[in-house]
């Protein structure tokens, strides 16, 4: 099948989305649609365009063709006014282990702490009071467990210290669709939990372990494409197309 079948009246939709890199055509025509509470793993084989769909869902990356819709409202795919800053906030995005130290460093920039940047952030996409923001700081740090990285600054971060501020920074802004591409495995279960609480997430993973522990349904994408949509059970057990059925296979030999 060329698109996901999913229920009606989704949080965030995706219809016909097209993206090229270059030559390479990163995502073609992909459908997709995530209900309120739902919890989606994303899998593929490398250089299947689950990170483009990612970036293209947060608004990250300018898709060429097509639409995404949050709550019925297409999402702004350009220019950086403060109906760009909130809808990036609508749909928080944690960078995958590789980038994220990259990404970080930008929002924290040379001088600002950890606490600063994520109070900082929400009084520019949401507006929120000063002392408001600074509560919901101290609450998002405590809950991904990393209080004692505050007043750390960008560079300062360790591996684990990073993964939780990005997701505390995409908490703190309390989105509608939170999105983890490919989270550390001591991410994992802070995303059960938030999983748990009824988060809407799209969640990139190669670990089925994972994938039945905390998704609803298991989206296959290859070559652009959304090839499957399962349950995890499923999915895991009896894939329908030989690409799928190659890439969990492979992933019983690692
Ligand atoms: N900035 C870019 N410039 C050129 N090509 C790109 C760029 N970003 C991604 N691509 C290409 O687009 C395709 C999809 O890449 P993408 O990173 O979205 O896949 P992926 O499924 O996330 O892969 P992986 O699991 O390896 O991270 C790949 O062929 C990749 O090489």
């Amino acid at each position: 099948m060329t698109s996901a079948a999913a229920p009606p009246a989704g949080l965030l939709q995706l219809r016909g989305v097209s993206k090229r890199h270059g030559l390479v055509q990163a995502l073609h025509e992909v459908d997709l649609e995530l209900s309120r509470g739902e919890v989606v793993a994303l899998v593929g084989p490398p250089g299947a365009g689950k990170t483009t769909l990612c970036r293209a869902i947060h608004g990250a990356e300018r898709i060429d063709s097509g639409e995404i819709l949050l709550d019925g409202a297409p999402l702004p795919t350009g220019g950086r006014g403060r109906a760009r800053r909130r809808a990036r906030a609508d749909v928080g995005l944690v960078p995958p282990p590789e980038t994220v130290e990259h990404a970080l460093a930008g929002a924290l920039g040379l001088g600002r702490t950890v606490f600063g940047e994520l109070t900082r952030c929400q009084i520019e996409a949401r507006g929120t009071a000063p002392e408001v923001a600074a509560e919901r700081t101290a609450g998002a740090l405590r809950k991904v467990g990393a209080e004692s990285e505050a007043a750390l600054r960008g560079r300062q971060l360790g591996p684990s210290g990073r993964g939780r501020v990005a997701l505390a920074r995409a908490l703190v802004l309390d989105p509608k669709v939170l999105v983890l591409d490919e989270p550390a495995a001591d991410l994992h279960e802070l995303a059960r939990e938030l999983a748990a609480d009824g988060r809407t997430m799209l969640i990139v993973t190669e670990d089925p372990g994972f994938a039945h522990a905390a998704a609803d349904r298991v989206l296959f994408m290859s070559g652009g494409r959304i090839v499957e949509s399962a349950p995890p059970e499923q999915f895991f057990s009896a894939p329908r197309t030989f690409r799928a059925r190659d890439f969990v296979s492979r992933l019983r030999r690692r």
